[in-house]
């Protein structure tokens, strides 16, 4: 085992300290042969696919690879933006606006962004905060609800990372902030501003990405955390249990998933004659292929099918003003006793600094 090479040291330079917001990843093109190589990297994650290895490795190269690759990038394609893919996309505007707002309240920290599968790789990343002097990280996962599927599996990359370090910083890890009132607050206000934009729904139907049923029974906490995200979302929104329900979307392969699956419940209540659905992701704090193909697209067009006549479905967080809000609350709640706080003159500095990310953001964002 060789360690990696250390960046040279410089006597009396001031660590830093740096939240890394990591989302899951995404292809670095919408073509098969990108759809592929990060189909293998995701799916090869024992954390994601618990089946012995040798039978795994015979079903993923010789069956899934080769005919998931080219509809999945089909369905990338039908979601790509000019800027990339949307979930790396809001991943990283979310960093910079994360910056800028922890710069505002004082902090002198640096944000950036990274994926699990994919790039930018966390070993790349985190290699690059230890090359500008970051001596102490926190690590923010994108997912509200804690699952060993995602968020354990970030806590793997970065563990596996370290083990290759000599010298290691300072690290805090995010578990979960399904309960938190920043997040819950930001999903209650953007529902809100879609009813008082459009009107309500018949039924709001809540719907998270699935795991396999036999994760919950083994002991991930996921489908606890998800329920309790709806239900205090509910009591904000003063919903009674008629008037919403749970669902889970995006099931993989023939194992039994965490239940009711979406895609057949809002068929359901279109038969049943429900005229109008909204549909919320917030286990998602991102749009991507989930929600704009699987949600928007591919079961709309489900509850059409059956005779249902409106279907709203509610964005994402992505750059709410709220959301980025309640990320820097959370990222505060865990940089507590870092020396990150700036003098007076350092808070002028980073003010104008977060001014002019935001007006460099708008200016993209206009241009786009
Ligand atoms: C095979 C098992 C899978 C598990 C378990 C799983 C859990 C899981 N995933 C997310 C969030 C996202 N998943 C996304 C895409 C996606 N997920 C799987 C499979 C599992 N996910 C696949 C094969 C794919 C790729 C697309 C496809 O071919 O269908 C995405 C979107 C990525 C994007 O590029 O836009 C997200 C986000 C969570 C939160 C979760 C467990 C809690
Ligand atoms: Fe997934
Ligand atoms: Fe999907």
């Amino acid at each position: 085992m060789t360690f990696l090479p250390e960046p040279p040291h410089t006597h009396g330079k001031l660590p830093r300290s740096a939240v890394v917001l990591v989302n899951l990843g995404t292809p670095d093109a919408a073509t098969r042969p990108a759809v592929r190589r990060y189909l293998k990297e995701f799916l090869s994650d024992p954390r994601v696919v618990e089946i012995p290895r040798a039978v795994w490795w015979c079903i993923l190269n010789l069956i899934i690879l080769p005919f998931r690759s080219g509809k999945s990038a089909a369905k990338y394609a039908s979601i790509w933006t000019r800027e990339g893919s949307p979930l790396k996309v809001y991943t990283q505007q979310q960093a910079q606006y994360l910056q800028g707002l922890l710069g505002e309240r004082g902090h002198d920290v640096k944000v950036v962004m990274a994926m699990r599968y994919g790039s930018p790789s966390l070993p790349e990343v985190l290699g690059q905060l230890q090359a500008d002097g970051c001596e102490r990280i926190a690590v923010l996962p994108a997912y509200p609800q804690y699952s060993g599927t995602t968020t354990g599996s970030i806590y793997d990359a970065v563990f596996g990372h370290y083990a290759r370090v000599r010298n290691v910083p300072e690290l805090r890890f995010v578990k979960h902030y399904h309960d938190h009132e920043g997040y819950l607050g930001a999903l209650e206000q953007s529902v809100l501003t879609h009813w008082d934009a459009n009107g309500r729904p018949d039924k709001l139907v809540i719907s998270f990405h699935g795991v396999p049923k036999r994760t919950l029974l083994l002991g991930d906490p996921y489908h606890c955390e998800c329920l309790k995200t709806a239900r205090l979302l509910a009591a904000r929104l003063k919903l009674t249990p008629e008037q919403y329900v749970v669902t889970f979307q995006s099931r993989f392969g023939k194992a039994e998933w965490l239940q009711p699956y979406t895609a057949p419940t809002i068929q359901q209540l279109a038969r049943d004659g429900v005229r109008r659905v909204d549909v919320l992701c917030p286990g998602f704090t991102s749009d991507c292929l989930e929600t704009l193909e699987e949600i928007s697209m591919e079961v709309r067009h489900d509850f059409e099918a059956a005779g249902g006549r409106e279907f709203h479905y509610i964005p994402c967080l992505n750059v709410a003003p709220g959301w980025i809000a309640a990320l820097a609350d959370i990222a505060e709640q865990h940089l507590v006793g870092w020396p990150t706080l700036a003098t007076p003159a350092q808070r002028a500095l980073l003010k104008k600094e977060a001014e002019s990310s935001r007006e460099a953001a708008l200016q993209r964002g206009a241009a786009a």
